[in-house]
């Protein structure tokens, strides 16, 4: 993959008149890259799949743990795609080190939640496949900074997410979705489990995007790569043939 935008080209794609901060990229990969990543995304062993009721991954990189990560190298593939974002000097001087891939067929989707605190506050997404809309959620009463970390939490959310649904995001194939500071720090996300979207002015990035309001737009399979940087790591020294 060619780094074709740099960190000084990144204000220019600023989501505008939302909470800070997103910023969205349209066709941040080519058509061959995109096919190139479902294929190595398929090409996994199948064991490496988790198989959830509403969605299936793959994680790559070591599980975020709060006593720390035990690191695994990241596959070249995967590799690329995490320093092409580093590239865009969202991560300061961290590198991303985890990957988070998630397929959803038509109709699944993920509840509203919170990334945490296992994760430098900085959320990438290279999207795959399909479109999809991305919802935000003001956060549960109280429920700040534990909301979504618990089954419970989840299907409280879920209750009563109409009155706190804020916006939406439409999430093109082959575009990048950066979101930071309050949009990752206050706000939940999800995707609503839907076969079809409905495009309102609730969706705030349309003037980046090839749809209007008024659309219907009928989801695929999609695949996301939500490429994070996991601060606490662990070194796992492997003594093979010492004492
Ligand atoms: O598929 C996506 O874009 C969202 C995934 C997500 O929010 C997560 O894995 O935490
Ligand atoms: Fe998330």
């Amino acid at each position: 993959m060619e780094t074709k935008i740099h960190s000084e080209d990144l204000p220019r794609f600023r989501v505008q008149n939302v909470a800070p901060m997103a910023y969205y990229i349209p066709d941040f990969i080519t058509e061959e890259e995109e096919s190139y990543l479902l294929a190595k995304v398929y090409a996994a062993p199948k064991p490496k799949w988790t198989r959830l009721s509403n969605r299936r991954l793959q994680n790559w990189g070591g599980l975020p743990h709060p006593k720390g990560m035990v690191v695994e190298k990241l596959p070249e593939w995967l590799q690329m795609c995490a320093d092409r974002i580093h590239s865009l000097g969202v991560f300061q001087d961290k590198r991303p080190n985890h990957v988070l891939v998630n397929e959803y067929q038509q109709g699944q989707g993920i509840m509203p939640h919170e990334d945490g605190p296992l994760f430098y506050p900085t959320i990438t997404t290279v999207n795959l496949g399909s479109h999809t809309l991305l919802d935000f959620y003001k956060p549960l009463p109280g429920g700040e900074g534990d909301a979504g970390s618990t089954e419970q939490a989840n299907v409280a959310a879920a209750a009563s997410c109409d009155e706190r649904y804020t916006m939406s995001f439409l999430l093109e194939r082959r575009s990048l979705l950066i979101l930071q500071e309050d949009l990752y720090h206050h706000f939940l996300h999800g995707i609503a489990e839907r076969s079809t979207d409905a495009i309102t002015d609730r969706v705030r990035n349309l003037t980046s995007c090839g749809a209007a309001v008024g659309d219907t737009l009928t989801r695929d399979t999609r695949v996301s790569l939500t490429i994070r940087h996991v601060p606490k790591t662990l070194k796992v020294q492997l003594r093979l043939g010492r004492r």
